[in-house]
């Protein structure tokens, strides 16, 4: 595997010139009459142009071609792709999906994207989907942007390597990527890969505000990584690059390589971050904390302090806390709790919930710790000890009400009609009279 370069930040403003054509960034303006090296000058926008200050996003990118410069877009059939929630009845179950699995013909990762759930509407610019990506070969000469949102991937399975217009990242299981709205990217792969995506239609992925735990913890930004320019000019018949847009997928072919950007500046980029980074913080005394403690990147709605998505991870920690029933709560929510395994067990759930699957506990569903995990945890000796080593769970957690398509339902085959009987062997521990 190469060993890539990458720039350190979160929010940041960058710049980057891959170092074969040195000074190729114009300098002390964007729109030079002619760019050095004849490169063409382009902007992407990923806030309106009036934005205000500290949420305006825009990149300068000097590329080879300009990308209009292709033939017009025609329907790409070979996708599993929707956001149209009315394909089933809701349900208002605690809903187990099995291991998602790999695809046993050749499949790469825009062709493996299938959605499982989600809300709202690209159009409107409000929501969110949740999909799982599931491949076995290499999007060659493909390449892939969301008109719709931002995606936020999770590799449970398979290193991917991803190229970028704005350069290459590598991202492992424990691993995250970011790519925002319009940037186009394709994906290798080393082995055959699994893993989640998380995509918001409104706004873009933030960094949650830490209050009094001060001004470091947590996410830190210098832990996100962005790539560094790297071109490259190949004249290809039929490129393709596939387009989500208004919750389905288009294709359009061109006579070259998108990857074709020499240089760019600017804070509207995509970026990585490996969760081992995270700093954890927790209760040192008593009770159970609510998961936002754990929240890595948080899309805000307009509601203050509410998420159309937050993506929360329950890392390796130690747990202390004393005469306290330790693992999470039961909880009935006002938002949507979309849960996926990494690695390892899920404290609440060992052994029912495996890696590669996925639960969902919709608004005000009932749940929480199963038989085992209560009554071990309400026996155990509250020593300090470690929680989830070599484990990751994570949550997509999202205000809205999120419906589960016909691929999650039945398609998938995953579902697991018995998950409600991991509650079932709960007892009646009440010593109080019998009224
Ligand atoms: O439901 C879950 O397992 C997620 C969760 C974890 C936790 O530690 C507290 C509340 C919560 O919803
Ligand atoms: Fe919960």
């Amino acid at each position: 595997m190469e060993n890539l370069k990458y720039l350190s930040g979160f929010n940041s403003e960058f710049s980057s010139e891959d170092p074969r054509c040195p000074e190729s960034l114009p300098k002390g303006q964007n729109s030079p009459q002619v760019c050095p090296y004849g490169l063409y000058a382009e902007q992407l926008s990923g806030s309106a142009f009036t934005a205000p200050r500290s949420e305006n996003k825009r990149t300068w990118l000097y590329r080879i071609r300009p990308s209009v410069k292709h033939r017009p877009f025609e329907k790409f059939f070979n996708s599993g792709v929707v956001s149209n929630w009315d394909e089933e009845d809701p349900d208002p179950n605690q809903l187990k999906w099995k291991p998602f699995d790999i695809p046993k013909v050749k499949t790469d990762f825009v062709e493996g994207i299938n959605t499982i759930c989600g809300a709202g509407d690209p159009k409107l610019k409000h929501g969110l989907a949740i999909h799982v990506y599931s491949c076995n070969t290499d999007m060659l000469n493909r390449a892939f942007s969301n008109s719709d949102g931002d995606f936020l991937i999770v590799p449970q399975k398979g290193t991917l390597s991803i190229k970028t217009e704005f350069g290459k990242m590598t991202v492992k299981p424990n691993e995250i990527a970011v790519i925002q709205q319009g940037m186009r990217f394709t994906v290798d792969l080393a082995e055959p890969s699994m893993g989640y995506i998380l995509e918001v239609f409104g706004q873009h992925f933030t960094l949650p505000d830490l209050g009094p735990i001060g001004a470091n913890g947590l996410a830190n930004p210098r832990d996100f990584l962005t790539p560094v320019a790297c071109y490259e000019d190949s004249d290809v018949k039929n490129y393709e690059v596939v387009v989500k847009y208004q919750g389905r997928m288009f294709v359009c072919r061109m006579d070259h390589s998108p990857f074709d950007v020499v240089a760019w500046h600017g804070n509207y980029v995509p970026y990585k971050y490996d969760l081992g980074k995270f700093m954890v913080i927790n209760s040192v005394s008593f009770d159970h904390c609510d998961p936002s403690i754990f929240t890595v990147l948080t899309c805000q709605s307009e509601k203050k302090g509410t998420a159309i998505a937050d993506f929360v991870i329950f890392p390796p920690r130690w747990s202390v806390q004393e005469h306290t029933f330790r693992p999470p709560y039961y909880h009935r929510n006002c938002m949507s709790e979309f849960m996926g395994l990494i690695l390892g067990e899920y404290e609440a759930k060992k052994g029912a919930f495996q890696p590669g699957g996925a639960t969902l506990h919709s608004i005000m569903t009932p749940h929480g710790p199963d038989f085992n995990c209560f009554e071990g945890a309400s026996k155990e000796a509250l020593k300090p000890c470690r929680v989830a080593d070599n484990t990751q769970a994570f949550m997509f957690e999202s205000c809205l009400g999120l419906a589960v398509t016909k691929w999650g339902a039945k398609t998938c085959e995953k579902l697991d009609a018995d998950y409600f009987k991991v509650w079932q062997g709960l007892q009646k521990h009440f010593t109080g009279p019998k009224m």
